[in-house]
């Protein structure tokens, strides 16, 4: 097939067999998915409008969320959510097949700083002298390792990177809590939602919104402004605003529609306590999947 024949352009967090990547291809199958190397890549991919999509890592459930994520959207790029994928996430240990007899001896675990975090205590009490090395992904840590034969080395990843860069499996969901997913957001110059038909059917706001002094309870009108409307928050978290210390803006997940009535109310009374409001739109979530579930 030839590049015009498809239908979508989309960046992700490469390379190939990353989680990103199973999460975009479950839900994009047939469209043209292109590796970048960081997450600052893709989301600058899609704002230049060399893609038509990006998707990036946003948060995980034991981990939290992606700062990088977070912090770009916010003081980078201005792009909407179209959608967000959520992906059962498997972290195994790797080697090379050169190296599948030696691998209690490994002299390094490469990965992700997340999937080194998500298998914290394995790699704390199974090999407690070992150096952890951060990769930009999990699968550019698969690549590495497939590279590198002569070296008594793992990474930490899931089994599509093991069969994609042919490494051994050397010990399986070596992750430290059972329930490990993550979310990602399908992300888009316009203000746009993929078809609601293949999604969980929920509508998700996201917010960035920036207070405007430090007050005391400035925060608690912000929520009450959601509260008395009903307006169920899913998320709250703060990041710095990186204009000096205790400053921060907050992102916020709401579990409704932008459009509706109770939204509008609420983004007219945040403008009347003077809060700065970046909306990411309203998307649905869809759940995705790996061929190992
Ligand atoms: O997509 C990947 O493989 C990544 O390395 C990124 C990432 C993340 O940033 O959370 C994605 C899913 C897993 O939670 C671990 C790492």
């Amino acid at each position: 097939m030839t590049e015009q024949q498809w239908e979508k352009r989309i960046a992700y967090l490469g390379p190939e067999a990353s989680f990103t990547y199973l999460a975009t291809k479950s839900i994009f199958p047939t469209d043209w998915l292109v590796p970048c190397a960081t997450i600052p890549e893709c989301i600058e991919a899609v704002a230049e409008g060399k893609v038509d999509l990006a998707v990036v890592p946003l948060e995980n459930a034991l981990e939290g969320s992606v700062p990088l994520t977070l912090d770009y959207l916010f003081h980078e790029a201005t792009l909407y959510v179209t959608g967000e994928l959520q992906l059962k996430i498997q972290q195994h240990l790797m080697v090379n097949e050169a190296q599948k007899n030696n691998w209690e001896s490994i002299e390094g675990v490469y990965s992700h700083p997340h999937a080194l975090a998500q298998c914290h205590k394995y790699l704390f009490y199974r090999f407690s002298d070992v150096p952890l090395h951060q990769t930009t992904s999990t699968a550019a840590a698969a690549k590495f390792v497939s590279e590198n034969p002569d070296k008594c080395i793992a990474a930490v990843g899931n089994a599509a990177a093991a069969a994609k860069y042919g490494l051994t499996i050397v010990q399986d969901n070596i992750h430290d809590f059972h329930f490990n997913h993550t979310r990602f957001f399908v992300l888009s110059k316009q203000n746009k939602r993929l078809p609601q038909e293949l999604s969980e059917g929920q509508a998700k706001t996201t917010f960035m919104i920036t207070l405007p002094t430090d007050r005391s309870g400035a925060l608690h009108q912000v929520l009450s402004v959601f509260a008395w409307r009903q307006l169920n928050l899913s998320k709250i978290e703060s990041r710095p605003l990186k204009t000096g210390l205790g400053d921060y803006f907050f992102m916020i997940d709401v579990l409704a529609d932008e459009k509706d009535p109770m939204m509008r109310g609420a983004m007219e009374e945040l403008a009347a306590l003077g809060c700065k409001v970046k909306s990411l739109g309203t998307y649905f979530t869809y759940l995705t999947t790996s061929d190992e579930e």
